[in-house]
């Protein structure tokens, strides 16, 4: 990366080119193509694939005008060559990526109060916003399959195998994105009794003869770690052909970024007296896995003009504890777990220290994403040197190996403060308690007649904080990552008082009526990498055996 400045005027590192190669965050694995790096998911060398140079959007301003669909095309076309993906064909999968979409806008945003706005992620099929990159990145798989499947039979073709985690909603929208597809099985791990009723649901009842749900004895973090175990057990990876669709997957991020630009424009068009192009935003974002808000920090790297990315946590607070003291530590600093109880504060806590909170998307004690961030932020700290690019992505690439080591073997690390101040240039987190994500439910009902989930909610709290902490002039886009409906219980319990309100009038869509009714297909699984490693050859077999094969 040569010397220079943001796009947004900032200064920092810049590139012109458009960045089509992809190297591993710790340093091993370079030269990646697109296409390899989303089916193969994870790095050998248990890394994260980010691009080798991230592209600027030098003419970002001239997208402000544009459906959502060209800006998706404008931003992808920057990560992925036309050589591996020609222009047409990359608009073709874009294009019936969001013909699914139940708003012509595909993610609107709605002003919600004064200068705090809602970007609403959730009108795909599975009513959160997983939808935008899953449904894209389904396309994306059936594509190179196809592809590289011409002329092949039985099993000869290239069979891939995608394991996934999720805490509810990834779970849904991958299903949702690959049911059906021909050379694709799917295994989504949730960890049983700790997703929301909807959400199992979602999942469970798609009955399409690729899709497996498996219901593991843990926590998101067991399922999380299950995938990662597997991506690293080189024999199962050579028979099976593993592929990611957790935000691992680098696709994931890169359709995100899509409607950070999409809503900076609404907002444009929405505000014309308080905003002009070249204004700096604000986003608060409801974050787990760190997958949502980096597509937030590429967007920004871009030309996006960003004033902060509020980091929302719950009450699972890794990233919120990063940002206060610059240690990344799995153990809850505070926690009835940690404490010898399982009750504190009303919230439940697992001997493994993840809380059970109202908004368990997000109950997740290690953001896997964070790690992308560190490789940037190591980088940055390395090119202060004044030594040469090979060597500063080097360097970053070891010092994330350690800190990820330190995180396997010690349960954390601690960084430089240099390296915490870049992160808090760009980054601001607040952590936000079941107690307030229901408050906040509760008072944009009251206000505005708004029903948040308790995901958005815990977006808004951290919003209308941050609108205290910095200038409340400043536009902040709020992103809503599901719809209320998918967390019924959370949302009853906010609203249950509030005269006149009712659940299935007011909120209940109709896509979710009688799913319960439905057949269901779930299998049980105990948290052991290779019981699963064996559920995945069995099923496998099973498939081919269907076919044929
Ligand atoms: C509804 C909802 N909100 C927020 C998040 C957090 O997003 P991320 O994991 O990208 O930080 C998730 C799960 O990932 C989610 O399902
Ligand atoms: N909250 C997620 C957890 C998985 O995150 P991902 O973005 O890395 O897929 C979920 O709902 O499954």
């Amino acid at each position: 990366m040569s010397n220079g400045a943001f796009a947004n005027g900032d200064a920092a590192p810049q590139t012109h080119t458009p960045s089509q190669r992809y190297l591993s965050t710790r340093g091993e694995d370079t030269g990646f193509s697109f296409e390899d790096v989303v089916l193969k998911g994870l790095a050998n060398d248990g890394g994260l694939y980010i691009p080798e140079e991230l592209p600027t959007a030098s003419d970002w301003q001239s997208w402000k005008d544009l459906p959502f669909n060209e800006i998706a095309y404008n931003v992808l076309s920057l990560y992925i060559s036309p050589s591996e993906i020609p222009a047409e064909d990359l608009k073709d999968i874009v294009n019936r990526s969001y013909a699914t979409f139940r708003s012509e806008d595909v993610t609107p945003l709605i002003n919600l109060q004064d200068n705090i706005h809602l970007l609403e992620l959730f009108h795909g099929p599975t009513f959160a916003f997983k939808d935008v990159a899953l449904q894209f990145l389904g396309n994306l798989f059936e594509y190179f399959l196809v592809r590289r499947n011409e002329g092949k039979t039985g099993r000869d073709r290239y069979h891939l195998t995608v394991v996934g985690a999720t805490s509810g909603d990834t779970g849904s929208a991958a299903i949702y994105g690959l049911r059906g597809k021909k050379d694709v099985s799917v295994f989504m791990l949730h960890p049983k009794g700790r997703v929301s009723p909807i959400q199992e649901l979602q999942m469970t009842t798609v009955l399409d003869s690729n899709v497996h749900n498996l219901a593991v004895t843990g926590n998101f973090d067991n399922c999380q770690d299950i995938v990662k175990a597997l991506f690293a057990d080189p024999e199962i990876n050579a028979t099976h052909k593993l592929g990611a669709v957790n935000s691992i997957n680098m696709a994931r991020i890169l359709a995100q970024i899509t409607y950070y630009f999409y809503s900076y424009f609404a907002l444009l068009r929405q505000q014309p007296e308080t905003f002009k192009l070249g204004d700096k935003v604000r986003f608060s974002v409801p974050s787990g896995n760190f997958g949502d808000i980096l597509a937030g920090y590429f967007a920004y790297r871009m030309g996006l003009p960003v004033e902060k990315l509020v980091i929302a946590t719950n009450e699972n607070d890794i990233l919120d504890r990063f940002f206060k003291t610059g240690r990344y530590e799995k153990k809850p600093a505070y926690g009835a777990a940690a404490e010898g109880g399982l009750e504190k504060d009303g919230v439940k806590a697992h001997e493994d220290g993840v809380k059970e909170t109202l908004s368990p998307a997000m109950d997740i004690l290690v953001s896997s994403n964070f790690e992308r961030l560190l490789w940037f932020l190591a980088y940055e700290f390395a090119s202060s040197a004044g030594m040469d690019d090979e060597w500063n992505k080097k360097q970053a690439g070891q010092e994330v190996s350690s800190w990820l080591n330190d995180l396997k073997s010690k349960g954390g690390f601690g960084v430089y403060k240099d390296v915490l101040e870049a992160g808090r240039r760009n980054f601001h987190s607040e952590r936000v308690s079941d107690q307030e994500t229901l408050d906040t439910i509760k008072s944009l009902y009251k206000e505005v007649g708004y029903v948040l989930d308790p995901h958005t909610a815990v977006g808004v709290e951290a919003a209308r904080r941050a609108v205290k902490i910095f200038s409340a002039n400043t536009h902040t886009i709020s992103l809503s990552t599901a719809h209320p409906a998918k967390f019924a219980g959370a949302v009853e319990q906010a609203l249950k008082d509030e005269e006149g309100f009712d659940f299935e009038a007011k909120v209940l869509p109709e896509e979710f009526v009688g799913l319960d009714k439905r057949e269901k297909r779930v299998r049980d699984v105990a948290n052991d990498w290779e019981a699963v490693r064996e559920v995945v050859r069995e099923q496998v077999e099973e498939e081919f055996k269907a076919a044929g094969y």
